[in-house]
């Protein structure tokens, strides 16, 4: 891997097998013994390839469904790929609604989770633990379980998290669109600083106007195939286009 490319996914793919369940009454069940439910199988990964260079804030769009989701949680190791290779060459944080976060834990403890993971020691950790706390706007609840919180509370704290601690690749998905508008203009005002400038950054997103601001390349995903992925004008033309 060439040293300025932070991630280079070749061929991969994922496909979900999912039983179309319509027995889902007693009475059906029964009817239907010897007739089992059916099962679909959702390629919501199409066999793709694409390289991101380090410091590149990358947009990513597509219509409800088109896998988007499923693509940031492949690149960022959540799932496995079924297919191909995924070489990465720094530590990565996915953020949105609360995915890495455990919900039986307290603020307190997830900071200190996350922050591991990331690779921070506990000294590194105990160091920004206050302004995390803080830029989340949580520290009345620092010592509550996070399942107490609202989905907008705990995305605040992975964003903050994401910001203080941060890793060398960060899978933003759909950010912007939780935590209430005060939020939003926080998370917005980050990208607006330098903090964006030394990250490798995909954002996900159905906001156009966030994504023509801050990425330099856009990938298009429609049924799970990798359309377009290069100029952000050209990809939101692209959507645009077949949204009409
Ligand atoms: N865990 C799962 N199990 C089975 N099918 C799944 C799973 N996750 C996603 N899918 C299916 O994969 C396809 C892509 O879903 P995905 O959530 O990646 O789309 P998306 O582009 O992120 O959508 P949205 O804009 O609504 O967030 C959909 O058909 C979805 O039903």
């Amino acid at each position: 891997m060439s040293n300025n490319i932070i991630l280079s996914a070749k061929n991969i793919s994922k496909t979900f097998v999912i039983s179309e369940d319509s027995h889902n009454t007693v009475k059906h069940r029964l009817f239907n013994l010897f007739n089992p439910p059916r099962r679909k199988r959702v390629e919501a990964i199409k066999p793709m390839s694409l390289e991101i260079q380090k410091g590149e804030s990358i947009g990513l769009i597509g219509r409800n469904g088109s896998g988007k989701s499923t693509l940031v949680k492949v690149l960022a190791g959540v799932y496995p790929v079924d297919t191909g290779q995924l070489k990465i060459n720094g530590s990565t944080m996915l953020m949105n609604l609360g995915v890495g976060m455990s919900h039986e834990l307290t603020a307190r403890e997830n900071v200190y989770i996350s922050g591991s993971v990331l690779g921070l020691k506990i000294k590194q950790i105990d160091a920004i633990f206050d302004e995390i706390i803080d830029f989340a706007e949580l520290r009345e609840f620092v010592d509550t379980k996070i399942k107490f919180f609202s989905s907008g509370m705990v995305a605040r704290l992975g964003f903050s998290i994401a910001v203080k601690a941060g890793a060398d690749i960060m899978f933003l998905d759909e950010i912007f669109a939780v935590g209430d508008m005060k939020f939003q203009e926080k998370a917005v005002k980050v990208f607006e600083t330098s903090w964006i400038a030394g990250k490798t950054v995909i954002l996900v997103s159905h906001t156009m106007e966030t994504v023509r601001k801050y990425c330099n390349r856009t990938m298009y995903m429609r049924h799970g195939e990798l359309v377009y992925f290069g100029d952000t004008a050209k990809a939101i033309e692209l959507y645009e286009a077949d949204n009409h």
